[in-house]
């Protein structure tokens, strides 16, 4: 199955027939502006160009059910997350991403009621074991969150901090705060001031930072929940330029709301609808060939 050569420009919204969605039209022309204005400098995003439809699985997802007390979020997810690829989700508000995607590294357990059933096998072990040392898991599949939310102290401190409750030496800590920034595209903007407040950083920098703090444990996987939500066009677009950097060594895993960067970072696409998915592909396959008509109303827009 080779996928046809995609341009993430090429699918437009057709219908404008609220403001939501020109609102999303307006915002994804002014990225895809400074897309085509900005690919010299920044190279090419092409995700067809690394699309390994035969990477093995890093995390496989079964028939997962998720209940927030006795409300279900989740229908009988089944989803492959493929190693070194990005694996975007997409849906309307509400659809049960997030939840999906906390799941993963069972963040939602910090939520009082909450069950999952099924299974999500990881290196041979069920994540949603009751068995399973989440502290490690989280250490092992990272997370970066919508909003950045850096500690409030240095930036040096920031990365530091939980190497140091790892009970890393001084010599490892410092050797991996360069790595991690560096990894994050940060370096080169914060070496000279590693030791002042990182709320000092501009909204795009304290993400990259957070990326930083995820990259500093060593993790396998990054979860990203919407991490360009509160960027502007050209943060944004560092961020995505970044993902495609860190799919080299890592496994990413991107809520989006924003249908062309997932056309832009992904290599596969799992389109959510009322807790359940729809529809999963790689991206240039979904967004071209959708299968399911549901998918195709929400990518020509006409809902969500
Ligand atoms: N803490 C919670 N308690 C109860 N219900 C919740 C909780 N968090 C989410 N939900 C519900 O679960 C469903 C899925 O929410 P979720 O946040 O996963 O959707 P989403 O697709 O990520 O939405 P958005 O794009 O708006 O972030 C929604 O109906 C939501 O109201």
């Amino acid at each position: 199955m080779e996928p046809q050569q995609f341009h993430s420009g090429d699918k437009q919204p057709q219908s404008e027939s609220n403001a939501a969605t020109r609102t999303k039209i307006s915002a994804d022309t002014a990225i895809q502006e400074v897309v085509e204005e900005k690919n010299e400098h920044m190279g090419h995003f092409d995700p067809t160009q690394t699309l390994n439809v035969r990477s093995p699985l890093k995390i496989d997802v079964k028939n997962a059910n998720f209940f927030y007390g006795s409300k279900q979020a989740l229908y009988d997810i089944s989803l492959p997350i493929r190693d070194r690829q990005v694996t975007a989700l997409i849906g309307p508000s509400g659809c049960g991403k997030s939840t999906f995607l906390r799941s993963l590294n069972r963040m939602n357990d910090l939520i009082p009621g909450t069950r999952i059933q099924g299974q999500a096998l990881f290196s041979g072990a069920n994540i949603y074991d009751k068995k399973t040392d989440v502290v490690l898991l989280r250490q092992r599949i990272g997370m970066v969150f919508q909003r950045a939310n850096p500690f409030q102290k240095s930036i040096y401190d920031n990365i530091a901090y939980g190497l140091r409750v790892q009970g890393k030496s001084r010599k490892h800590i410092q050797e991996r705060v360069e790595y991690s920034l560096r990894g994050a595209a940060l370096w080169d903007e914060v070496k000279d001031r590693l030791h002042t407040s990182a709320l000092s950083l501009s909204g795009g920098q304290q993400q990259r930072l957070c990326i930083a703090r995820a990259l500093a444990i060593e993790p396998e996987v990054l979860l990203m929940d919407e991490p360009c939500s509160a960027l502007d066009p050209i943060a944004t677009l560092k961020i995505e330029e970044l993902i495609t950097e860190l799919v080299k060594e890592y496994t990413v895993v991107i809520v989006t709301h924003n249908m062309q960067q997932a056309a832009r970072v992904s290599h596969f696409t799992g389109f959510f609808l009322s807790g359940k998915l729809i529809e999963y592909a790689p991206t240039v396959q979904l967004f071209e060939r959708p299968q399911q008509r549901a998918t195709e109303d929400y990518i020509s827009g006409r809902f969500g």
